[in-house]
């Protein structure tokens, strides 16, 4: 859809049936709903300003993207809106050239904005492209926002920053920065002030300018724009995010200024949909819901394994002072809040800061605390030599507890939890298990508050897939559990939530099996392997992990270590390939995962 030449009048007709589309297929589907309504003028903006054919648009998480994706020729497709083999839920090139990055994970937008900069001066294209950038305040207080903006304000490559400021992360936001942004002067009044005084001096000389600059910037001196102009970058605003009238005209003003420059608009999340608007964290992320009443339309009848760790770690918190925790902007998701409202000087959300979170707990671990360091797998990604260089040199007793540790659904390619094993299980120092149910969990968790070195443990988004083996016995360290044996050739070798799908796979079988939870990937159960080798030759491994230096890895090199050479070992872990978005049932059944596939693959 071309909106060049469009009206503001027209375009705000066009933003009205963006929401109404958006609500309707997000109601149907689920996904980001109060992020994306709550940025559609700034999109629209963006659209009738810059062009994103050759312009580097670059929106930091991208779940607020929506709106872009459905004037960029997608609005048919928009009905597939991370369903299996539909459209991504976050900007994907491989989907539009419109999209300029994959994105997902947080804070990412400016370095890319710097880059494409550099390459843009380098190509001498400066004068026909420039990167637009658009980052949520919730996003800005990730650190690597902070190394784009140092360069940016040195080398002043031209781009423009429009900061969504909602006033939310996905939580209420915390922080510094959060208060910056929102400071006295960033109100209405100082808005209002500044445009009766520009309009007055305009009837005066170049003198009354000078003398009205010079006490704006005094001014500056209390509102969100010291810290960027001190840094070297423009800033205009706070304005009005929803108004696409002066929001076209600052837009073209900051685009002309051929140099960076941060257009601060203030918005409010969910606009449009009253039910979602303000500082309703639930509004973020959504399944399926009624329109008309706001009611999910799915109620899950299981318990989650978020609610399990939430439950375990309220029992031990209790009883144990020294238990502390954080989560990096994810109270809900992890299962924190809970935690932080009851020991609000023990458990702290410390934004989206992950490398911070890891580094902060190794310290409370050195003065003797019980860190339980909560976040997502695939955000860990982003502090792993934090976790290397300050927890595990160190060999502090921090827990990081992996949620959503395997396929996520949805979210796909950027958010799958499947990389945590191969990247922690290098480690010195580290030892990593998993529960396979509720009562294993409590166990872990018992296990964990007790362990005196760095550990990570890993549960999957949702409930644990059934077992209805020998009930879960204490964890000790290194050793895994045996829950069926037979006078078979075949062993399966469940870890986490794989020892379900083993147990799926079994019945399907029409052969009887062992079967092993193996608990510990690091120690470990040499043992217990060593006697599992002596009656089974074929092996098979069942993790929501990647192969390259996963479970099936750990056992491999297990065998290389005792020439062990007469068993036959296959793992279903997850290929060396990005896992795509969707339900998860399909996704898997794409991957060829479901037991009455795995069956199939059972000599
Ligand atoms: C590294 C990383 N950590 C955590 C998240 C989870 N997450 C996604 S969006 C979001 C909040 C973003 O807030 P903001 O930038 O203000 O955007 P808004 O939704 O308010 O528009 C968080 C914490 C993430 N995507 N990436
Ligand atoms: O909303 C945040 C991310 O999309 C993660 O979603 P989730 O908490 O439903 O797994
Ligand atoms: C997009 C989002 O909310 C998340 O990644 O958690
Ligand atoms: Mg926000």
């Amino acid at each position: 859809m071309n909106i060049k030449s469009k009206t503001v009048q027209e375009l705000e007709v066009i933003c009205a049936d963006i929401r109404e589309e958006i609500l309707r297929v997000v109601s149907k589907n689920g996904g980001h709903l109060s992020s994306t309504l709550g940025a559609t003028e700034l999109i629209v903006a963006m659209h009738k300003v810059f062009d994103s054919g050759s312009d580097p648009f670059i929106f930091d998480v991208s779940h607020q993207a929506y709106a872009h994706k459905l004037l960029t020729d997608r609005w048919e497709e928009f009905d597939t809106l991370r369903q299996f083999d539909g459209m991504c839920g976050y900007t994907k090139p491989s989907e539009s050239e419109h999209d300029y990055f994959v994105a997902g994970h947080s804070s990412t937008s400016i370095s890319l904005g710097v880059g494409a900069a550099k390459a843009i001066a380098l190509k001498n294209e400066q004068d026909s492209r420039i990167p637009v950038v658009m980052i949520g305040d919730g996003s800005m207080t990730a650190g690597m926002v902070y190394e784009a903006l140092n360069e940016l304000g040195d080398r002043k490559y031209p781009m423009v920053i429009i900061l969504n400021d909602n006033e939310m992360s996905i939580a209420k936001p915390i922080g510094a920065i959060s208060r910056m942004l929102s400071s006295a002067m960033a109100g209405s009044f100082y808005q209002k002030f500044k445009h009766h005084t520009e309009n007055f001096v305009d009837n005066f000389g170049e003198g009354a300018h000078y003398i009205a600059k010079k006490m704006e910037e005094s001014l500056k001196l209390i509102t969100p724009g010291i810290m960027f102009e001190e840094m070297g970058i423009d800033y205009i605003g706070p304005i009005d995010g929803h108004n696409l009238e002066s929001l076209i005209d600052i837009l073209q003003k900051a685009k002309k200024l051929g140099k960076p420059v941060i257009v601060h608009a203030q918005t409010i999340k969910g606009k449009g949909y009253q039910i979602a608007e303000g500082q309703e964290e639930k509004w973020h992320g959504v399944g399926p819901f009624d329109l008309d009443s706001g009611d999910s339309s799915k109620k899950s009848s299981s318990k989650s394994a978020t609610q399990i760790y939430t439950e375990a770690l309220l029992h031990l918190a209790k009883n144990n002072e020294k238990i502390v925790g954080a989560t990096a902007a994810m109270p809900s998701g992890t299962g924190l809040t809970q935690l932080i409202d009851a020991y609000p000087d023990r458990f702290w959300d410390v934004a989206i800061a992950e490398q911070h979170a890891v580094t902060s707990m190794s310290a409370l671990a050195k003065e003797g605390f019980k860190p339980f360091c909560t976040i997502y797998s695939t955000f860990l990604q982003r502090g792993v030599d934090q976790v290397i260089h300050d927890t595990c040199l160190m060999d502090l007793p921090v827990v990081f507890a992996l949620d959503r540790a395997g396929i996520v659904g949805e979210d796909g390619e950027t958010h799958q939890g499947v990389f945590d094993i191969s990247f922690l299980r290098a480690i010195p120092n580290m030892t990593l298990f998993a529960p396979r149910d509720e009562k294993s969990f409590h166990q872990a968790m018992a296990f964990a508050a007790e362990y005196e070195h760095p550990c990570s443990l890993r549960y999957p988004r949702g409930s644990f897939k059934e077992c209805n083996l020998a009930e879960s016995s204490p964890f000790e360290l290194g050793k895994s559990q045996l829950l069926k044996t037979a006078n078979s050739d075949t062993l399966f070798i469940g870890y986490g939530n794989g020892v379900g799908r083993a147990y799926e796979t079994s019945l399907l079988l029409d052969k009887e099996v062992t079967i092993l939870d193996l608990r510990f990937v690091k120690p470990l159960d040499e043992e217990m392997l060593f006697d599992m080798a002596k009656k089974h030759t074929k092996w098979y491994v069942f993790s929501d992990s990647s192969k390259m230096g996963g479970v099936g890895s750990a056992i491999l090199e297990f065998f290389a270590r005792n020439k062990i050479t007469n068993i036959n070992l296959t793992s279903f872990e997850y290929e060396d390939e990005f896992i795509t978005h969707g339900n998860t049932l399909k996704v898997e059944e794409s991957l060829g995962l479901l037991p009455s596939q795995l069956v199939q693959k059972i000599d």
